[in-house]
């Protein structure tokens, strides 16, 4: 690792794209099914590609990934770097990922963790994020207030409970923290569904920043269908 940098930190960006897409239950894992022509992980990798704030992007696959090697992914230029050494749940992978990238990131570089399942990611997420975050101590994630009255459910699936969903938001992806507080954070809290969690476990407070719903994971069947709305429907088609 490389002294810290304060004043320049560069830019990675890590999309952990290592998982079965097992809610999906397609033929193939979902960062490789097709969305309007293109394998679905294609999409946010443009967006990032394309990003000027964003210095490479290394995309976490499995150890024994067979699908990447039969893409052209020429378009995306030379940003564009692939690992194999995704690891049994999502945090595994990015750990995995800062772990094969600190031969060339300084503990103050700034990493940008994004989901391969949100193809819908949008230029001006990535703009907002790295602005907004910029001077932020810590970092953060972009995320949406709820919008829904909120239940708590019982074993039969009974209310037990309406939960105030003031203060509570949605956490999406990217998040965005330095690299040594993030690999330290993953490094000592591993039973996490996202990086902020991780930083929090540290005892550190990430910021939020707010995003939209454009940007959904693609978990389900239908929401293959909202992605392809979505980014056949946005102004500018940048799909
Ligand atoms: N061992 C894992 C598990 C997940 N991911 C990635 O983390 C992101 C968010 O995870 P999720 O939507 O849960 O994807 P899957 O694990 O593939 O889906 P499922 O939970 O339905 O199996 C995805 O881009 C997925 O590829 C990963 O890199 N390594
Ligand atoms: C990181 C994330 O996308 C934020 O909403 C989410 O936590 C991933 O969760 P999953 O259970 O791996 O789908």
């Amino acid at each position: 690792m490389r002294a810290m940098q304060i004043s320049h930190p560069r830019h990675f960006a890590i999309v952990p794209a290592a998982g079965s897409g097992s809610r999906m239950a397609a033929a193939r894992p979902k960062q490789y099914l097709s969305l309007l022509g293109r394998p679905l992980i294609h999409h946010a990798l443009s967006v990032l590609c394309a990003a000027p704030a964003i210095d490479a992007v290394f995309v976490v696959l499995s150890v024994d990934d067979t699908e990447w090697a039969t893409h052209d992914w020429s378009a995306l230029g030379p940003k564009l770097r692939p690992l194999f050494c995704g690891g049994a749940t999502r945090a595994d992978s990015v750990l995995g990922g800062l772990r094969a990238i600190a031969g060339e990131a300084a503990a103050g570089d700034w990493v940008l963790v994004h989901d391969a399942a949100r193809p819908c990611l949008a230029p001006w997420h990535v703009d907002k994020l790295v602005r907004e975050l910029a001077h932020d101590e810590v970092g953060g994630l972009l995320a949406v207030p709820v919008a829904d009255t909120l239940k708590r459910a019982d074993e039969h699936r009974h209310v037990c409970e309406t939960v105030p969903r003031d203060s509570l938001w949605q956490a999406q992806t990217p998040q965005m923290f330095r690299y040594a507080m993030l690999r330290r954070a993953l490094e000592g809290a591993r039973e996490v569904t996202d990086e902020a969690s991780a930083i929090e476990a540290a005892g550190l407070r990430p910021r939020l920043v707010q995003g939209d719903a454009t940007n959904l994971k693609v978990t389900y069947p239908l929401d293959l269908h909202l992605a392809e709305w979505i980014l056949e429907n946005r102004e500018g088609h940048n799909a």
